[in-house]
């Protein structure tokens, strides 16, 4: 029996004391680690850093974040990077000590390069040039400091995680000669279709001759040759193909992106293989590094179980609770939740029908409006909307989704198909109404409607009555029966995928050991 505990201090009373693993329990629900001694960081050398850095923007921040408490949960020192900006907007929505992180859990900031402003999305292109021009001499600084160890009191950097279109870090690991990841954020899918961007180029079918590209068929055009896609047409490739200009910057800079994926050591993504078979299969035959499906994320997460993790969180906005009490209150596969991300924005127009969409179709529905979904004003819905639905309709201006898409009331999701969203609307086993909007979010729909059995996908220029028909399909149709069952049986081989045998939970393992333990073994 130990008689004193060296790494931890008392915060409460402790209960009984057997050194096995309910005691650890036990344990750690009455105690905080401690902030280690100067002596006891030095004297740790050893133990492996891993600096993670996500791109900053909430679908690229969250994946990240899981894998980087996956990774301390493994053993990592954690250095997490937030940029100057996000570490603010962060502050802002979480409180003002949310980002003190742990003794082994640290976040630091490098500047984005562009002035500060108060919004909390930033313009896509700006950023990532910005980033790619200012960010890595920055970064260098940051490693420097951290290695110089009597100084920073934590072990050396021994590997660096970036997010897929963060490739300039490869460089500042290429320097100091050690394993660097890749993470794109995205599914196998549109990585993969990111990757034959070049290809289009060189087939003459990007950039497009004129605006008259996007709506006289040609988007209809199939895509046949991308190994592993079936099926695909132009319209289903990220958005960023849809320029006439050669020398857009969000089409060339992909490009090169991708193209740098080659120097990695390993590229990882939050999906599953059973989800993606054909498309890992077609990536196997590719000269890339090996990809790892170590997805969920969540799903993996869930199982570690550590307790000083879950205060560690990444919410660009404060979120609304009360969602889910209102939840409770709910019958099971009543409500239909409605949420477009962190990103995309629409008109006020578009807005109201989906209002009268969800007022007509008479079901429950919780409807989260984040404050800049509307370009340019306040998103204001009609009083009368207001009124009609109030007894069986929660607005908030952002909620926890996750925990949304696994109440047992959600129904279903009407969602913009971003691959976060998608993916834990899988493990939710929740189908869904799809409305892409840019991005890689029409690829996601398509395999969503097409390839999973999951989803059915909503018109670009959205009215009422189609909303209303599909939430009814959704909610209370033979279809809407199939989708859902088909979504259950996903989830099912989602969970499979994160258990100590499934492939997600190797594959991380083999990240960890053969990849970012690498020059260690
Ligand atoms: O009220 C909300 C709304 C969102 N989220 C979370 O925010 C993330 C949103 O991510 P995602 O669904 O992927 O949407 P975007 O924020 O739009 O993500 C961008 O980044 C993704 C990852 O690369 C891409 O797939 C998308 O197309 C791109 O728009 C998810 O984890 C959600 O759980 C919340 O927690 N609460």
């Amino acid at each position: 029996m130990p008689s004193t505990f060296p790494k931890y201090e008392k915060l409460g009373k402790l209960f009984i004391v057997y050194e096995n693993r309910d005691f650890i329990i036990v344990l750690r629900s009455c105690v905080k680690e401690r902030e280690p001694t100067k002596m006891e960081s030095v004297a740790n050398p050893e133990k492996p850093h891993a600096l993670c850095i996500p791109y900053p923007s909430q679908g690229h921040i969250n994946p990240m974040l899981k894998l980087a408490k996956l990774l301390h949960h493994n053993g990592f020192h954690i250095t997490f990077l937030h940029t100057d900006h996000t570490h603010q907007c962060l502050l802002e929505s979480l409180g003002p000590n949310s980002l003190n992180g742990l003794p082994s859990f640290h976040f630091r900031t490098i500047p984005d390069g562009l002035p500060s402003t108060s919004t909390s999305t930033r313009n896509t292109p700006s950023l990532c040039r910005s980033m790619s021009e200012t960010c890595l001499p920055h970064l260098r600084n940051l490693i420097s400091e951290l290695n110089h160890s009597s100084s920073s009191n934590v072990p050396p950097v021994t590997c660096i995680i970036s997010d897929g279109v963060m490739s300039f870090s490869l460089d500042a690991a290429q320097e100091l000669g050690i394993p660097h990841v890749l993470f794109w954020t995205t599914g196998a899918c549109a990585f993969m279709a990111y990757l034959h961007f070049r290809h289009l180029i060189d087939k003459g079918l990007v950039p497009f001759k004129d605006e008259s590209y996007l709506t006289n068929g040609v988007l209809d055009t199939v895509i046949d040759w991308i190994p592993g896609l079936n099926g695909i047409r132009l319209r289903d490739i990220p958005s960023f193909i849809r320029t006439t200009d050669p020398e857009n910057f969000m089409l060339n800079f992909l490009i090169s992106e991708t193209q740098r994926a080659k120097e990695a050591s390993a590229i990882v993504l939050n999906t599953f293989e059973a989800l993606e078979n054909e498309v890992f299969a077609a990536l196997a035959s590719l000269p890339l590094p090996r990809v790892y499906s170590i997805g969920s994320l969540q799903l993996l997460l869930n199982q570690a179980a550590d307790d000083r993790l879950k205060s560690i969180q990444s919410n660009l906005w404060k979120e609304e609770s009360g969602c889910l009490e209102w939840l409770d209150s709910k019958e099971p596969n009543s409500v239909i939740y409605v949420n477009f991300g962190s990103m995309i924005v629409t008109t006020g127009d578009k807005l109201v029908e989906i209002a009268w969409g969800l007022a007509n179709s008479n079901k429950n529905f919780l409807w989260v409006i984040r404050p800049n979904l509307v370009s340019g004003t306040a998103a204001v819905l009609p009083p009368e909307f207001v009124t009609t639905t109030k007894e069986r309709g929660f607005l908030a201006s952002w909620c926890p989704q996750e925990q949304v898409l696994s109440h047992p009331s959600i129904g279903g999701f009407l969602t913009h198909s971003g691959w976060n969203s998608t993916l834990e609307s899988i493990c939710g086993g929740v189908p869904m109404i799809c409305w892409p909007r840019s991005s890689e979010q029409q690829m996601n729909c398509r395999y969503c409607c097409l390839e999973w059995g999951i989803g059915m996908e909503m018109n670009s220029d959205v009215k009422r009555d189609e909303v209303e028909r599909l939430v009814r399909v959704l909610m209370e149709g033979k279809k809407g029966n199939e989708m859902k069952k088909k979504a259950m049986e996903w989830r099912k081989i989602a969970e499979e995928a994160a258990s100590p045998k499934g492939s997600s939970f190797q594959n991380l393992d083999n990240v960890v050991n053969h990849v970012l333990l690498s020059s260690r073994n």
